[in-house]
């Protein structure tokens, strides 16, 4: 049981968690986080590099190899974002029998599949407010808020405000009815700004087991601390 500052510096609310002896206290804005020099810290970074300068933490890029991170097997580029690696290893360390789903719905909505043998790559499509903000380009179009829910209304809009919510509504749905018919997937981990929304949604398309965990990118990074100290790294 380890005190640990794990930082998720993401693309939109980079934050800090702050554990101690194990468990998850708090979770911080990163601009409002006071450092402990004391306590040792670590980050998934894929948010601008600048917020981390002058911030000593353990870098786990070295642990990332052509075709592993650390006890992981890894079947993506080496260009695959730390956050959906870090996550993914979380979940590869549960070992469910199966395959899982990993959908972190931040900026932009990361969908990952990971089984027994190791992390095995995913789609990336843009988030929910990241598609709500591409109307923006229009000019006569507004930029609205995500939405509270993802319930569609299938009458055919009449307004403006009802044809971009429902447009974005009937894509986001789209994917992951497709991916859920295309995959025997076991379970499902959600995380990240949006998660809630897929919650909801997946309470009718998907019978197995659903997880929740808006903070599971602070504890992937607590976990991954644990094995280093474990294994001396
Ligand atoms: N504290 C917050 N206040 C307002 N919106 C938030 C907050 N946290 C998350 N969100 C919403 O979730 C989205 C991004 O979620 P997040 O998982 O923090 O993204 P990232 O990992 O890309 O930084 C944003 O587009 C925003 O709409
Ligand atoms: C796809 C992402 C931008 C998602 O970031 P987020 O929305 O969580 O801020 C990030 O995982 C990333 O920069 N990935 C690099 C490309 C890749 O994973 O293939």
């Amino acid at each position: 049981m380890y005190n640990l500052q794990s930082i998720d510096n993401g693309n939109s609310h980079p934050h800090v968690g702050l554990f101690e002896k194990g468990e998850l206290k708090s979770v911080t804005p990163l601009a409002q986080f006071q450092f402990d020099q004391q306590i040792d810290a670590i980050a998934s970074s894929v948010g601008p590099s600048k917020n981390l300068q002058s911030i000593s933490y353990i870098d786990l890029r070295p642990y990332r190899k052509e075709e592993s991170f650390l006890d992981m097997p890894v079947d993506y580029e080496m260009t695959l974002g730390e956050d959906r690696l870090h996550q993914a290893y979380y979940i590869f360390k549960k070992a469910h029998p199966g395959l899982s789903l990993l959908i972190d719905a931040g900026t932009f909505t990361t969908v990952d599949f990971i089984d027994e043998s190791g992390m095995k790559g995913g789609y990336i499509f843009p988030g929910v407010q990241t598609f709500l903000n591409s109307y923006s380009r229009g000019d006569k179009l507004p930029s609205l808020a995500s939405a509270d829910n993802f319930t569609i209304d299938f009458d055919i809009p009449h307004s403006t405000n009802a044809a971009i919510e429902n447009a974005m509504k009937i894509s986001q749905l789209s994917w992951l009815e497709k991916i859920l018919s295309s995959h025997p997937i076991e379970q499902i981990y959600l995380s990240g700004g949006h998660g809630s929304l897929f919650s909801k949604a997946l309470e009718d398309l998907f019978k197995g087991n659903v997880i929740f965990e808006k903070n599971l990118i602070h504890f992937s990074l607590y976990e991954i601390y644990l094995y280093l100290k474990n294994n001396n790294i």
